[in-house]
């Protein structure tokens, strides 16, 4: 009986652990199957080992999924349980993205520790981010703030903070709604105003191709309308690849079959920006994000990509 455990690989982070948890409780409900019928198996990867600079320049994206997706290859996990928004475009040959859990909320948060408001943070103040994303968009509505490195988990950031590292910083509402500590946030920042990473707030579930035993037991808790819309998010990202240390935002939403899609570039200090929008039926997501991702391009210029990296 034992060889027929599910096992679920996911990173130690409290937040990946408790986003492993949330997909063996949809498995769980899904298939009238006890905890006993699943393992989690908890896989440490180069991101988490590295903690003394930015991602983007470790090598950026795949940073958490390459180890989890040897333990898939090597058959000691079944299924990985990862953030869409840290998942490379490209995956290896013999895996793929097999289902996707219905999307938190999308936006980021700003938590203060002296003012609530990034608008009320004194000139000149320090923010902690490791996120280029943010600091570019974070620059671009106060430039004259002094943006610095700050990584970790939720706990060693709300920590830094306190000891007055920083005078703020900002993470994904998402992240700290499943760690049931939203509270901590003191301002939401607006999703047009602050557009959040593509991919944010959505778990997805990677597996082997061709494992039918698996796909069969996704099948029920993949939700579509996060499908359709991380499709076009993805596609969108792919179409600008080989950018990895650009800010990039935007978000697709769907409105009664059709789709919505709204793309930002900017420089890292927030002062050029590129916006693009695209719409369409549902059904032709992959063909929106694409669009969309080339005429970004091609209102950016070919120097976007190149002149500050
Ligand atoms: N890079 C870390 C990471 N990957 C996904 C999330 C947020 C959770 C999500 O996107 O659902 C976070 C933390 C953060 O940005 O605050």
């Amino acid at each position: 009986m034992q060889t027929d455990v599910v096992r679920i690989g996911t990173r130690g982070s409290q937040l990946a652990l408790a986003q492993a948890a949330e997909t063996r409780a949809r498995l769980m409900a899904a298939h009238d199957l006890p905890e006993e019928a699943f393992e989690i198996v908890v896989i440490r990867t180069s991101g988490d080992r590295i903690q003394d600079r930015p991602l983007s320049e470790a090598g950026g994206k795949g940073l958490f999924t390459k180890e989890i997706e040897e333990a898939l290859f090597d058959g000691r996990i079944d299924l990985a349980v990862h953030s869409s928004k840290d998942m490379p475009t490209v995956l290896p040959d013999g895996l793929e993205i097999s289902a996707f859990l219905e999307r938190e909320d999308v936006r980021d948060v700003f938590i203060g520790r002296s003012v609530k408001r990034i608008r009320d943070l004194p000139k000149g103040a320090k923010l902690g981010t490791s996120s280029l994303r943010r600091q570019a968009l974070v620059l671009r509505m106060r430039p004259d703030l002094e943006v610095g490195m700050f990584r970790g988990n939720v706990q060693t950031r709300l920590r830094k903070l306190e000891n007055g590292v920083a005078e703020g910083t900002l993470l994904a509402l998402s992240g700290l709604k499943r760690l049931q500590m939203e509270h901590v946030a003191t301002e939401i920042m607006d999703a047009q105003e602050f557009p959040p990473a593509l991919g944010q707030g959505a778990i997805c579930i990677e597996s082997r191709i061709g494992d039918e035993r698996i796909k069969a037991m996704l099948g029920p808790i993949h939700h579509e309308p996060t499908g359709t819309k991380l499709a076009c998010e993805r596609a969108f990202l792919a179409t600008l690849d080989g950018s990895c240390r650009t800010p990039i935002a935007g978000e697709a939403k769907l409105d009664d079959g059709r789709l919505n899609f709204y793309g930002m570039i900017l420089t890292p200090d927030g002062r050029e920006v590129h916006e693009v929008t695209g719409d369409g039926a549902a059904s032709d997501a992959i063909a929106i994000g694409r669009d969309a991702g080339a005429r970004i391009r091609d209102s950016a210029g070919p120097g976007f990509f190149t002149d500050w990296v």
